[in-house]
Protein backbone atom coordinates (compact mmCIF):
# COMPACT_ATOMS: atom_id res chain seq x y z
CA UNK A 1 0.00 0.00 0.00
CA UNK A 2 1.71 3.49 -0.54
CA UNK A 3 1.91 5.44 1.87
CA UNK A 4 -0.20 9.29 1.64
CA UNK A 5 1.69 11.59 0.38
CA UNK A 6 3.55 14.09 3.19
CA UNK A 7 1.20 16.88 4.49
CA UNK A 8 3.20 20.31 3.24
CA UNK A 9 1.61 23.79 3.80
CA UNK A 10 3.08 26.67 2.08
CA UNK A 11 6.37 28.19 2.30
CA UNK A 12 5.53 31.63 3.64
CA UNK A 13 2.54 29.83 6.03
CA UNK A 14 2.45 31.51 9.96
CA UNK A 15 3.17 29.29 12.33
CA UNK A 16 2.95 30.66 15.78
CA UNK A 17 2.03 30.63 19.49
CA UNK A 18 -0.72 33.07 20.90
CA UNK A 19 -1.07 34.45 24.27
CA UNK A 20 -2.76 37.53 25.80
CA UNK A 21 -1.19 40.86 27.83
CA UNK A 22 -3.10 40.32 30.83
CA UNK A 23 -3.05 36.44 30.90
CA UNK A 24 0.46 36.10 30.69
CA UNK A 25 2.13 39.70 31.75
CA UNK A 26 1.83 39.71 35.33
CA UNK A 27 2.68 43.35 37.24
CA UNK A 28 -0.81 44.74 36.49
CA UNK A 29 0.25 48.49 37.50
CA UNK A 30 4.09 48.70 36.49
CA UNK A 31 5.81 51.91 35.43
CA UNK A 32 2.75 53.37 35.49
CA UNK A 33 -0.13 51.58 34.41
CA UNK A 34 -3.68 52.14 34.98
CA UNK A 35 -5.96 49.42 36.15
CA UNK A 36 -7.87 47.23 33.79
CA UNK A 37 -11.56 45.70 34.31
CA UNK A 38 -10.25 42.37 34.91
CA UNK A 39 -7.83 43.64 37.61
CA UNK A 40 -10.55 45.16 39.09
CA UNK A 41 -12.93 41.88 38.78
CA UNK A 42 -9.81 39.12 39.92
CA UNK A 43 -9.67 41.30 43.06
CA UNK A 44 -13.21 41.11 43.83
CA UNK A 45 -14.21 38.16 45.74
CA UNK A 46 -15.86 35.12 44.24
CA UNK A 47 -15.67 36.36 40.36
CA UNK A 48 -12.33 33.84 39.90
CA UNK A 49 -12.21 30.58 40.65
CA UNK A 50 -9.92 29.75 43.82
CA UNK A 51 -9.95 34.20 44.16
CA UNK A 52 -6.99 33.81 41.71
CA UNK A 53 -5.37 37.19 40.21
CA UNK A 54 -3.18 37.90 37.42
CA UNK A 55 -1.15 40.28 39.10
CA UNK A 56 2.06 37.86 38.75
CA UNK A 57 0.84 35.22 36.34
CA UNK A 58 3.73 34.26 33.96
CA UNK A 59 5.60 37.04 35.01
CA UNK A 60 5.59 37.64 31.11
CA UNK A 61 6.27 41.57 31.66
CA UNK A 62 9.78 40.92 33.44
CA UNK A 63 10.61 37.39 31.58
CA UNK A 64 9.78 38.92 28.26
CA UNK A 65 13.22 38.71 26.53
CA UNK A 66 13.63 34.67 27.79
CA UNK A 67 10.55 34.13 26.76
CA UNK A 68 11.38 35.47 23.20
CA UNK A 69 14.08 33.18 22.79
CA UNK A 70 11.86 30.28 24.28
CA UNK A 71 9.48 31.07 21.07
CA UNK A 72 12.85 31.23 18.67
CA UNK A 73 13.89 27.53 20.39
CA UNK A 74 10.41 26.04 19.16
CA UNK A 75 11.05 27.26 15.56
CA UNK A 76 8.16 29.87 15.85
CA UNK A 77 8.19 31.80 13.43
CA UNK A 78 5.50 34.17 14.33
CA UNK A 79 3.71 35.24 18.16
CA UNK A 80 0.17 36.89 18.61
CA UNK A 81 0.21 39.20 21.60
CA UNK A 82 -2.17 41.58 23.23
CA UNK A 83 -1.48 45.32 23.92
CA UNK A 84 -2.60 46.24 27.88
CA UNK A 85 -4.08 49.38 26.48
CA UNK A 86 -3.82 50.58 30.20
CA UNK A 87 -0.64 50.23 30.23
CA UNK A 88 0.14 52.55 26.93
CA UNK A 89 -3.34 54.74 27.97
CA UNK A 90 -3.90 55.01 31.52
CA UNK A 91 -6.92 56.85 31.74
CA UNK A 92 -7.39 54.79 28.11
CA UNK A 93 -7.63 58.22 26.42
CA UNK A 94 -4.94 61.54 26.42
CA UNK A 95 -1.71 60.98 28.71
CA UNK A 96 0.46 58.33 26.60
CA UNK A 97 2.68 56.48 29.51
CA UNK A 98 6.08 56.27 27.80
CA UNK A 99 6.91 53.03 29.50
CA UNK A 100 3.94 50.96 28.21
CA UNK A 101 4.89 52.12 24.77
CA UNK A 102 8.60 51.19 25.47
CA UNK A 103 7.12 48.00 26.90
CA UNK A 104 5.96 46.94 23.46
CA UNK A 105 8.31 48.46 21.07
CA UNK A 106 11.15 46.14 22.94
CA UNK A 107 9.14 43.44 22.68
CA UNK A 108 8.68 43.70 18.60
CA UNK A 109 12.48 44.43 18.12
CA UNK A 110 13.36 41.29 20.57
CA UNK A 111 10.86 38.98 18.04
CA UNK A 112 11.94 40.90 14.71
CA UNK A 113 15.71 39.86 15.97
CA UNK A 114 15.07 36.04 16.21
CA UNK A 115 13.07 36.08 12.79
CA UNK A 116 9.23 35.99 14.79
CA UNK A 117 6.78 38.01 12.83
CA UNK A 118 4.50 40.02 15.56
CA UNK A 119 0.65 39.86 15.21
CA UNK A 120 -0.55 42.28 17.44
CA UNK A 121 -4.22 42.52 19.23
CA UNK A 122 -4.84 45.70 20.35
CA UNK A 123 -8.24 44.97 22.69
CA UNK A 124 -7.94 41.16 24.29
CA UNK A 125 -10.47 42.21 26.96
CA UNK A 126 -8.72 44.22 29.99
CA UNK A 127 -10.26 47.52 28.87
CA UNK A 128 -9.36 50.14 31.00
CA UNK A 129 -11.28 50.52 33.87
CA UNK A 130 -11.22 54.40 33.89
CA UNK A 131 -13.42 54.01 30.42
CA UNK A 132 -15.11 51.74 32.04
CA UNK A 133 -16.24 54.01 34.95
CA UNK A 134 -17.20 56.60 32.02
CA UNK A 135 -20.03 53.46 30.66
CA UNK A 136 -17.35 51.33 29.19
CA UNK A 137 -18.68 49.26 25.79
CA UNK A 138 -21.67 50.97 26.93
CA UNK A 139 -20.51 54.31 26.03
CA UNK A 140 -20.91 54.93 21.80
CA UNK A 141 -18.06 57.78 22.16
CA UNK A 142 -15.74 54.37 22.92
CA UNK A 143 -14.89 53.89 19.08
CA UNK A 144 -13.29 57.00 19.54
CA UNK A 145 -11.38 55.91 22.37
CA UNK A 146 -10.49 52.96 21.02
CA UNK A 147 -9.39 54.40 17.88
CA UNK A 148 -7.10 57.46 19.29
CA UNK A 149 -5.46 53.68 21.34
CA UNK A 150 -5.24 52.71 18.24
CA UNK A 151 -3.61 55.61 16.02
CA UNK A 152 -1.09 55.88 18.78
CA UNK A 153 0.02 51.87 18.46
CA UNK A 154 -0.01 52.40 14.68
CA UNK A 155 2.35 55.12 14.15
CA UNK A 156 4.81 53.62 16.92
CA UNK A 157 5.06 49.93 15.44
CA UNK A 158 3.40 50.16 11.80
CA UNK A 159 6.23 50.59 10.82
CA UNK A 160 7.85 47.25 12.62
CA UNK A 161 3.99 45.31 12.90
CA UNK A 162 2.74 43.53 9.94
CA UNK A 163 -0.18 41.84 11.25
CA UNK A 164 -3.09 43.78 13.37
CA UNK A 165 -6.32 42.83 15.01
CA UNK A 166 -9.03 45.29 16.47
CA UNK A 167 -10.71 43.22 18.60
CA UNK A 168 -10.27 39.53 20.11
CA UNK A 169 -13.67 37.99 20.36
CA UNK A 170 -16.01 40.77 20.80
CA UNK A 171 -18.82 37.94 21.32
CA UNK A 172 -17.28 36.37 24.49
CA UNK A 173 -16.90 40.41 26.16
CA UNK A 174 -20.57 41.16 25.27
CA UNK A 175 -22.15 37.54 26.30
CA UNK A 176 -19.58 37.02 29.51
CA UNK A 177 -19.24 40.63 30.44
CA UNK A 178 -22.67 42.19 29.71
CA UNK A 179 -25.45 39.08 29.11
CA UNK A 180 -24.40 37.02 31.92
CA UNK A 181 -21.80 38.72 33.81
CA UNK A 182 -19.62 35.65 34.26
CA UNK A 183 -16.16 38.07 32.74
CA UNK A 184 -15.34 41.28 33.24
CA UNK A 185 -16.99 43.79 33.99
CA UNK A 186 -19.94 41.27 35.23
CA UNK A 187 -23.31 42.71 34.00
CA UNK A 188 -25.99 40.56 33.42
CA UNK A 189 -28.39 42.85 31.34
CA UNK A 190 -30.08 41.52 28.07
CA UNK A 191 -30.68 45.09 27.32
CA UNK A 192 -26.39 45.57 27.82
CA UNK A 193 -25.50 43.09 25.68
CA UNK A 194 -26.57 44.10 22.49
CA UNK A 195 -25.08 47.58 22.90
CA UNK A 196 -22.35 46.51 24.27
CA UNK A 197 -21.93 44.20 21.03
CA UNK A 198 -22.75 46.85 18.30
CA UNK A 199 -20.12 49.21 20.35
CA UNK A 200 -17.59 46.99 20.08
CA UNK A 201 -17.84 46.82 16.39
CA UNK A 202 -18.07 50.09 15.92
CA UNK A 203 -14.62 50.50 17.79
CA UNK A 204 -13.50 47.66 15.05
CA UNK A 205 -14.64 49.45 12.26
CA UNK A 206 -13.21 53.19 13.42
CA UNK A 207 -10.23 51.49 14.13
CA UNK A 208 -9.88 50.10 10.77
CA UNK A 209 -10.78 53.74 9.37
CA UNK A 210 -7.93 55.08 11.24
CA UNK A 211 -5.44 52.18 10.01
CA UNK A 212 -6.26 53.49 6.34
CA UNK A 213 -5.12 56.84 7.31
CA UNK A 214 -1.91 55.79 7.85
CA UNK A 215 -0.96 52.01 7.85
CA UNK A 216 0.88 50.28 5.64
CA UNK A 217 0.20 46.39 6.50
CA UNK A 218 -2.47 43.92 7.17
CA UNK A 219 -5.65 44.16 9.82
CA UNK A 220 -8.25 42.09 10.62
CA UNK A 221 -11.06 40.79 13.35
CA UNK A 222 -10.72 37.87 15.63
CA UNK A 223 -13.78 36.00 16.06
CA UNK A 224 -14.90 32.60 18.03
CA UNK A 225 -16.77 30.06 15.79
CA UNK A 226 -17.92 27.55 17.58
CA UNK A 227 -20.16 25.49 14.64
CA UNK A 228 -23.67 24.37 15.55
CA UNK A 229 -25.18 21.30 14.51
CA UNK A 230 -28.73 20.68 15.02
CA UNK A 231 -29.51 17.55 17.42
CA UNK A 232 -32.34 16.65 15.16
CA UNK A 233 -34.13 17.55 11.44
CA UNK A 234 -37.20 18.72 14.20
CA UNK A 235 -38.20 22.24 12.87
CA UNK A 236 -37.75 23.30 16.87
CA UNK A 237 -34.15 21.75 16.61
CA UNK A 238 -33.16 23.35 13.32
CA UNK A 239 -35.04 26.90 14.47
CA UNK A 240 -32.76 26.96 17.90
CA UNK A 241 -29.40 25.61 15.99
CA UNK A 242 -29.75 28.85 13.58
CA UNK A 243 -30.46 31.15 16.59
CA UNK A 244 -27.29 29.92 18.11
CA UNK A 245 -25.12 30.33 14.97
CA UNK A 246 -26.77 34.11 14.56
CA UNK A 247 -25.92 34.80 17.96
CA UNK A 248 -22.53 33.85 18.64
CA UNK A 249 -20.97 33.20 14.81
CA UNK A 250 -22.79 35.71 12.37
CA UNK A 251 -23.32 38.66 15.15
CA UNK A 252 -19.56 39.86 14.25
CA UNK A 253 -18.95 38.49 11.25
CA UNK A 254 -21.88 40.01 9.04
CA UNK A 255 -21.66 43.35 9.96
CA UNK A 256 -17.82 43.36 9.71
CA UNK A 257 -18.14 42.19 6.35
CA UNK A 258 -21.50 41.84 4.70
CA UNK A 259 -23.06 45.29 6.94
CA UNK A 260 -25.53 43.57 8.02
CA UNK A 261 -26.68 41.80 11.39
CA UNK A 262 -28.84 38.33 11.70
CA UNK A 263 -32.46 38.44 11.57
CA UNK A 264 -32.50 35.91 13.66
CA UNK A 265 -30.97 38.30 16.61
CA UNK A 266 -34.64 40.57 16.83
CA UNK A 267 -35.69 36.38 18.00
CA UNK A 268 -33.45 36.53 20.29
CA UNK A 269 -33.07 39.75 21.74
CA UNK A 270 -36.82 40.53 21.39
CA UNK A 271 -37.59 44.01 22.44
CA UNK A 272 -33.85 44.67 23.74
CA UNK A 273 -33.14 44.67 19.89
CA UNK A 274 -32.10 48.21 19.31
CA UNK A 275 -32.28 49.82 15.48
CA UNK A 276 -29.39 50.40 14.50
CA UNK A 277 -28.52 53.24 12.30
CA UNK A 278 -26.94 52.77 9.02
CA UNK A 279 -24.43 54.71 9.43
CA UNK A 280 -23.20 52.78 11.95
CA UNK A 281 -23.19 49.58 9.79
CA UNK A 282 -21.27 51.23 7.06
CA UNK A 283 -18.55 52.40 9.84
CA UNK A 284 -18.52 48.61 10.93
CA UNK A 285 -18.00 47.51 7.71
CA UNK A 286 -14.63 48.43 6.79
CA UNK A 287 -12.48 46.29 3.93
CA UNK A 288 -10.39 43.93 6.16
CA UNK A 289 -7.12 42.06 5.15
CA UNK A 290 -7.84 38.89 6.84
CA UNK A 291 -10.25 37.24 9.60
CA UNK A 292 -8.95 35.51 12.58
CA UNK A 293 -10.94 32.39 13.42
CA UNK A 294 -10.34 31.02 17.08
CA UNK A 295 -11.79 27.69 16.90
CA UNK A 296 -11.79 24.83 19.95
CA UNK A 297 -14.74 23.08 19.52
CA UNK A 298 -18.48 22.39 18.38
CA UNK A 299 -22.10 22.42 19.98
CA UNK A 300 -25.09 19.98 19.20
CA UNK A 301 -27.87 22.14 19.42
CA UNK A 302 -32.12 21.01 20.54
CA UNK A 303 -34.27 23.67 21.68
CA UNK A 304 -34.96 24.13 25.10
CA UNK A 305 -37.78 26.73 25.75
CA UNK A 306 -36.59 26.70 29.35
CA UNK A 307 -32.91 28.02 28.46
CA UNK A 308 -32.62 32.12 28.34
CA UNK A 309 -31.68 34.01 25.58
CA UNK A 310 -31.25 31.17 22.66
CA UNK A 311 -34.33 28.80 23.81
CA UNK A 312 -31.25 26.31 22.95
CA UNK A 313 -28.92 24.33 24.20
CA UNK A 314 -26.23 21.89 23.79
CA UNK A 315 -26.21 18.36 23.70
CA UNK A 316 -23.27 16.74 25.34
CA UNK A 317 -21.54 14.27 22.97
CA UNK A 318 -20.33 10.83 25.63
CA UNK A 319 -18.71 9.50 22.56
CA UNK A 320 -15.87 12.08 21.71
CA UNK A 321 -13.36 12.80 23.97
CA UNK A 322 -13.38 16.26 26.48
CA UNK A 323 -11.37 18.77 27.53
CA UNK A 324 -11.61 20.52 31.12
CA UNK A 325 -13.53 22.92 30.72
CA UNK A 326 -16.09 20.30 29.20
CA UNK A 327 -15.31 21.31 25.50
CA UNK A 328 -15.79 18.32 23.06
CA UNK A 329 -12.71 17.32 21.18
CA UNK A 330 -14.19 17.58 17.50
CA UNK A 331 -11.56 18.48 14.94
CA UNK A 332 -14.13 18.13 11.74
CA UNK A 333 -15.56 21.25 13.14
CA UNK A 334 -12.14 23.04 11.87
CA UNK A 335 -12.70 21.69 8.90
CA UNK A 336 -16.30 22.68 8.83
CA UNK A 337 -15.77 25.84 9.71
CA UNK A 338 -13.37 26.94 7.46
CA UNK A 339 -15.18 25.61 4.29
CA UNK A 340 -18.56 27.89 5.44
CA UNK A 341 -16.32 31.00 5.82
CA UNK A 342 -14.81 30.00 2.56
CA UNK A 343 -18.24 29.81 1.01
CA UNK A 344 -20.37 32.33 2.98
CA UNK A 345 -18.09 35.21 3.06
CA UNK A 346 -16.29 34.98 -0.36
CA UNK A 347 -13.16 32.73 0.95
CA UNK A 348 -11.07 35.70 2.50
CA UNK A 349 -7.76 35.29 3.90
CA UNK A 350 -7.92 32.91 7.46
CA UNK A 351 -5.47 33.23 9.96
CA UNK A 352 -6.60 30.45 12.31
CA UNK A 353 -5.53 32.43 15.39
CA UNK A 354 -6.61 30.45 18.23
CA UNK A 355 -6.76 26.77 18.74
CA UNK A 356 -5.89 24.50 21.69
CA UNK A 357 -6.72 22.32 24.77
CA UNK A 358 -6.69 22.10 28.24
CA UNK A 359 -6.64 18.38 29.54
CA UNK A 360 -5.46 18.08 32.99
CA UNK A 361 -1.86 17.68 33.28
CA UNK A 362 -0.29 15.73 35.77
CA UNK A 363 1.49 17.05 38.63
CA UNK A 364 4.79 18.44 37.52
CA UNK A 365 7.65 16.10 37.89
CA UNK A 366 11.35 17.12 37.80
CA UNK A 367 12.73 16.22 34.35
CA UNK A 368 12.99 17.79 30.83
CA UNK A 369 9.63 16.99 29.33
CA UNK A 370 5.91 16.94 30.67
CA UNK A 371 3.89 14.16 28.77
CA UNK A 372 1.20 15.31 27.45
CA UNK A 373 -0.36 13.35 24.52
CA UNK A 374 -4.19 14.40 24.58
CA UNK A 375 -2.76 17.90 23.56
CA UNK A 376 -0.63 16.24 20.82
CA UNK A 377 -3.54 14.42 19.90
CA UNK A 378 -5.72 17.15 20.06
CA UNK A 379 -2.79 19.63 17.86
CA UNK A 380 -2.27 16.65 15.23
CA UNK A 381 -5.71 16.63 14.49
CA UNK A 382 -6.66 20.33 14.21
CA UNK A 383 -3.65 21.32 12.24
CA UNK A 384 -4.84 18.34 9.90
CA UNK A 385 -8.09 19.46 10.01
CA UNK A 386 -6.65 22.89 8.76
CA UNK A 387 -4.48 21.20 5.61
CA UNK A 388 -7.94 19.90 4.95
CA UNK A 389 -9.91 22.77 4.49
CA UNK A 390 -6.91 24.52 2.41
CA UNK A 391 -7.17 21.19 -0.29
CA UNK A 392 -10.73 22.37 -0.48
CA UNK A 393 -10.13 25.45 -1.39
CA UNK A 394 -10.06 27.81 1.71
CA UNK A 395 -7.46 30.31 1.54
CA UNK A 396 -5.52 29.86 5.15
CA UNK A 397 -2.57 32.00 5.98
CA UNK A 398 -1.02 31.00 9.37
CA UNK A 399 -1.91 28.89 12.63
CA UNK A 400 -1.48 29.46 15.98
CA UNK A 401 -1.91 27.21 19.16
CA UNK A 402 -3.01 28.26 22.20
CA UNK A 403 -1.34 29.03 23.90
CA UNK A 404 2.67 29.60 24.43
CA UNK A 405 2.09 28.98 28.55
CA UNK A 406 -0.03 28.03 30.84
CA UNK A 407 -1.14 31.21 31.73
CA UNK A 408 -4.74 32.94 33.92
CA UNK A 409 -7.49 31.26 32.11
CA UNK A 410 -10.07 34.34 33.05
CA UNK A 411 -12.76 33.28 35.47
CA UNK A 412 -11.14 29.65 35.88
CA UNK A 413 -8.11 31.11 37.16
CA UNK A 414 -5.74 28.72 37.10
CA UNK A 415 -7.19 25.39 37.29
CA UNK A 416 -7.21 25.19 33.14
CA UNK A 417 -3.94 24.86 31.53
CA UNK A 418 -3.60 25.28 27.73
CA UNK A 419 -0.13 25.59 27.17
CA UNK A 420 2.39 23.69 25.30
CA UNK A 421 4.46 24.83 28.01
CA UNK A 422 3.97 24.23 31.30
CA UNK A 423 4.11 26.74 33.88
CA UNK A 424 4.95 26.57 37.52
CA UNK A 425 3.39 29.41 39.25
CA UNK A 426 5.31 29.43 42.61
CA UNK A 427 9.18 29.14 40.21
CA UNK A 428 7.73 30.73 37.52
CA UNK A 429 9.68 27.89 36.03
CA UNK A 430 9.05 27.19 32.22
CA UNK A 431 8.71 23.37 30.88
CA UNK A 432 8.72 22.36 27.46
CA UNK A 433 5.56 19.52 27.31
CA UNK A 434 5.83 16.93 24.79
CA UNK A 435 2.98 19.14 22.81
CA UNK A 436 5.79 21.48 22.40
CA UNK A 437 8.17 19.13 21.09
CA UNK A 438 5.21 17.86 18.55
CA UNK A 439 4.55 21.57 17.48
CA UNK A 440 8.04 22.40 17.04
CA UNK A 441 8.96 19.35 14.92
CA UNK A 442 5.54 20.17 12.62
CA UNK A 443 6.55 23.26 12.20
CA UNK A 444 10.64 22.37 11.27
CA UNK A 445 8.63 19.84 8.54
CA UNK A 446 6.25 22.48 7.47
CA UNK A 447 4.01 20.08 8.40
CA UNK A 448 5.54 16.66 7.45
CA UNK A 449 5.72 15.36 10.83
CA UNK A 450 2.12 15.52 11.87
C1 LIG B 1 -15.26 30.50 23.86
O1 LIG B 1 -14.07 29.89 23.46
C2 LIG B 1 -13.27 30.79 22.75
O2 LIG B 1 -13.09 30.47 21.43
C3 LIG B 1 -11.98 31.03 23.44
C4 LIG B 1 -11.11 30.19 24.11
N1 LIG B 1 -10.10 31.01 24.56
C5 LIG B 1 -10.38 32.28 24.17
N2 LIG B 1 -11.50 32.27 23.46
C6 LIG B 1 -9.60 33.50 24.53
O3 LIG B 1 -9.25 34.26 23.38
C7 LIG B 1 -8.38 33.16 25.36
O4 LIG B 1 -8.02 34.33 26.08
C8 LIG B 1 -8.68 31.95 26.26
O5 LIG B 1 -7.60 31.72 27.16
C9 LIG B 1 -8.92 30.72 25.37
C10 LIG B 1 -9.09 29.41 26.15
O6 LIG B 1 -10.27 29.46 26.87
Amino acid sequence: MTKPAPILFPKDFLWGCATSAYQIEGSPLADGAGPSVWHRFSHTPGRVQDGDTADVTCDHYRRWESDVDLMHSLGLNSYRFSIAWGRVLPEGTGRINAAGLDFYERLVDRLLSRGIQPMVTLFHWDLPAALDDRGGWLNRDIAQWFAEYADVMFRRLDDRVNYWTTLNEPWVVADGGYMHGVLAPGHRNIFEAPRAAHHLMMAHGAAVQAYRATGRNKIGLVVNIEPKYAASQSDADCAATRRAEAYMNRQYLEPALLGSYPEELHEVFGEAWPQWPAADLRLIKQPLDYIGVNYYTRAVVRSDPTSWPLKATTVKQKQHTHMETGWEVYPQGLVDTLLWIKDQYGNPPVYITENGACFFDPPQVEGPVLEDPLRVDYLRKHITAVHTAMQRGADIRGYFAWSLFDNFEWAFGFSKRFGIVHMNYETLKRTLKSSAHFYSKVIASNGAAL
